[in-house]
């Protein structure tokens, strides 16, 4: 337990998700259990189709649970309506997927500022903020261009930007190196963790890259529907 920190970040208590399969269910998660406590990076290493973007739905509270109960900062989720579970996701959740999904037409600075508009913070204080991000990621002279106008590594560092403009408390993350070059990865990770440490967010990450995970606090895999601590 991180000292002084009553809560985990995210807590999934006993999770169990299925999905029909012709006159029965797929069991994908079995009562799947994983707290992750500010501060804490959590490597998620699952061979495919054993449940990973699943266990991610769930964590992100884009899909309830079909049992137990999924629990961010110490709330229990699973009675919200679509209303508040969107509020939790937009204000205690980051997400950043390996293709990055920035608008466009907007400037860097901008795809960070717009999540912060939606927050309710004033233009100048969320530019403020995207500024000082983007600086602290190495894009401070890259403010003004468009995703097109940089390159992949950068354009993940503004989606990284993005995704912690509002102070998460906990990032979700899938695979969010996976379509760079063994270099760029490593300066993206790097950031990321940096970014991550430096607000002691939460994060639980997937990846398929054990050089990676070798490097966060702690690893994790998805077996029989069951969350496994790993070496
Ligand atoms: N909506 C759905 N309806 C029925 N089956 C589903 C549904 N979503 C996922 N599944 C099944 O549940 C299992 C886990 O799916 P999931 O997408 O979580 O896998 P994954 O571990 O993320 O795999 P990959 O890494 O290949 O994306 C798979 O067998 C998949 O076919």
């Amino acid at each position: 337990m991180a000292s002084g920190q009553t809560q985990p970040a995210l807590h999934l208590s006993q999770v169990e998700r299925r999905y029909p399969q012709g006159d029965t269910f797929l069991e994908v998660l079995r009562g799947a259990e994983l707290a992750i406590w500010p501060g804490e990076i959590v490597a998620l290493i699952a061979p495919s189709g054993t449940g990973k973007s699943t266990l991610l739905h769930v964590a992100g509270l884009l899909e309830k649970p079909d049992g137990g109960e999924v629990y961010v900062g110490g709330k229990p989720t699973s009675h919200m309506n679509d209303q508040e579970r969107t509020r939790i996701r937009r204000e205690e959740l980051g997400f950043v997927y390996q293709f990055h999904h920035l608008l466009p037409e907007l400037s860097a600075l901008e795809n960070v500022v717009i999540p912060q508009l939606i927050r309710g913070l004033s233009k100048p204080e969320a530019e403020d903020r995207a500024s000082q991000l983007l600086t602290f990621l190495g894009l401070g002279k890259r403010l003004k261009h468009r995703p097109g106008e940089l390159s992949g590594g950068e354009q993940q560092r503004v989606a990284i930007a993005r995704a912690v403009a509002n102070a998460p408390r906990l990032l979700l993350a899938d695979e969010p190196t996976g379509n760079l070059d063994p270099h760029t990865s490593d300066r993206v990770f790097q950031t990321l963790v940096a970014i991550v440490r430096a607000s002691r967010l939460a994060a639980l990450i997937a990846t398929h890259n054990m050089d990676l995970a070798a490097r966060m606090d702690r690893r994790v895999t998805i077996r029989d529907g069951l969350i496994v601590q790993l070496p």
